[in-house]
């Protein structure tokens, strides 16, 4: 669809807001949203998940005194959270110490890959849960210090863990219906609505007994341990309570189908370019503990398959952009995977080529010809994403154990993707997984 707005309207396009949709600008040209986008990291407000907004500041007010997590709040209360939680999130030194747990659940999950890769076409069908199982198991490990059992043997379907998993997705397909498609949800509560309700109280039922149970252990041993034995939970409790229950909470939520998405995108990849796979296979085998070449493939990948296909900004203030003035109040949107896919952006542009993140200035495919705001998987300036780091370590480590072990092909069509809010793949997961 971007594509044809753009072909039919050029590189400014506005769309009025339906019913409670604010209106919306996409530009296309990555000077223009760059211009706003930086105009706005002062103060970045993005919009989105307006029902979960309308859940935690109204009809759950009393549960979440004031504090409304990253991907909810705005303006100063925004600010406040982020600046408590950016240390214990983002710097790379304090992530880096999770890194041998997160090499046992990889070991573990490729363990499992194998073994499950005997059952008949069980992968084809439900790929998908079994990355985000590992996705989940993993973010549990970082962000409250606890293995949740997500990746034992016949998993049942009201397995807590089991249950955040389904309430992930359920909270995108149905925010996805109520909040891109014209609906009444702000006017009654509609039936989409009322599931959805459901789905953020069990989601936040299910993270709060986990959270909880994470707090009495670590009140049960007391807080003298190693630094890089403490989970990112036990940090923030030391900084402030509510944040550490709210960013414990949406870890739980927004670290599972991202990362699952993204480490399946760079396994086709891999799948349908057996030389790059035998490259990044040899780094994987190599001391050298720099992958350089498995750290392009995973860029390339989020280049060509992000999990957001566009960011977005509200403006805070007016802008004049190329002549036109797009007011306060505005969603303006950056189509950054239709862009990334342009060979007037990057040479090539539908291959992947991992080269192109690593070769000298000089060399024509350099990814740094490219405008640097055309890919921003994990979004822009100060509001980009908190999980980055933790993702980017988790889809190494996967990689690395994953290549040792299992050489992956593809066999039929290409791979689909819909959108919805997010990227998703369309089964049958087509993958070839053969034991090494
Ligand atoms: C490969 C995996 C991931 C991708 C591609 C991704 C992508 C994104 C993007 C595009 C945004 C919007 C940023 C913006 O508006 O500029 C975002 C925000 C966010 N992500 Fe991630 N994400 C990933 C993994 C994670 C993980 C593991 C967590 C858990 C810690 C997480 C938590 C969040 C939160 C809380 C926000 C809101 C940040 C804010 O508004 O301050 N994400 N992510």
């Amino acid at each position: 669809m971007l594509g044809v707005l753009h072909e039919k309207y050029g590189s400014i396009v506005k769309m009025e807001g339906i019913l409670a949709r604010a209106n919306m600008v996409i530009l296309y040209k990555p000077e223009h949203f760059d211009q706003v986008y930086r105009a706005e990291d002062t103060n970045p407000l993005r919009p989105g998940f307006d029902s979960l907004v309308y859940y935690r500041t109204v009809l759950r007010k009393s549960t979440y005194n004031g504090v409304y997590g990253l991907t909810t709040a705005q303006d100063e209360k925004w600010r406040h959270f982020r600046t408590k939680v950016n240390p214990a999130l983002l710097k790379p030194k304090l992530v880096k110490l999770y890194a041998p747990a997160l090499d046992e659940i990889a070991k573990e999950m490729v363990d499992r890959l194998i073994k499950l890769n005997g059952k008949g076409d069980y992968l084809q069908k439900n790929l998908d849960l079994e990355m985000t199982k590992w996705a989940l198991e993993s973010i549990a490990l970082v962000g409250l210090g606890n293995r949740l059992g997500c990746m034992e043997d016949n998993l049942k379907q009201d397995h807590p863990g089991r249950q955040l998993i389904q309430c992930a997705r359920d909270m995108m397909e149905l925010a996805y219906k109520l909040e891109f498609f014209p609906s009444l949800w702000q006017k009654y509560s509609t039936k989409n609505f009322k599931k959805l309700v459901k789905t953020y109280d069990l989601q936040w039922d299910v993270s709060k007994m986990y959270i909880d149970e994470a707090k009495r252990q670590i009140n049960e041993r007391g807080h003298d341990i190693p630094e890089e034995d403490k989970s990112i939970l036990e940090k923030l409790l030391s900084i402030d309570e509510n944040v550490a229950l709210m960013m414990a909470n949406e870890m739980l939520m927004a670290g599972i189908d991202t990362v699952a998405f993204s480490t399946t995108g760079v396994l086709y990849h891999l799948a349908i370019n057996p030389e790059v796979q035998k490259k990044a296979r040899e780094e994987a085998r190599s001391a050298e503990p720099q992958k350089r070449y498995i750290r392009a493939c995973i860029k390339e990948s989020l280049r060509i398959y992000p999990v957001i296909p566009a960011n977005l900004r509200r403006t805070g203030k007016d802008h004049i952009v190329a002549g036109y003035h797009i007011p306060k109040g505005i969603d303006v949107i950056a189509p950054n995977e239709f862009l990334s896919k342009l060979d007037k952006y990057y040479p090539r542009a539908k291959e992947f080529i991992p080269e192109r993140w690593l070769v000298e200035k000089t060399h024509p495919l350099y990814y740094g010809n490219a405008h640097p705001m055309i890919t921003l998987p994990f979004g822009f300036g100060i509001r980009s994403c908190i999980g980055r780091r933790i993702a980017e370590m988790e889809i190494e480590t996967f990689l690395r154990k994953f290549l040792d072990k299992v050489e992956v092909g593809w066999e039929g069509p290409p791979i689909e993707v819909e959108t919805k809010v997010m990227n998703l793949f369309v089964k049958p997961y087509r993958f070839k997984f053969k034991s090494i």
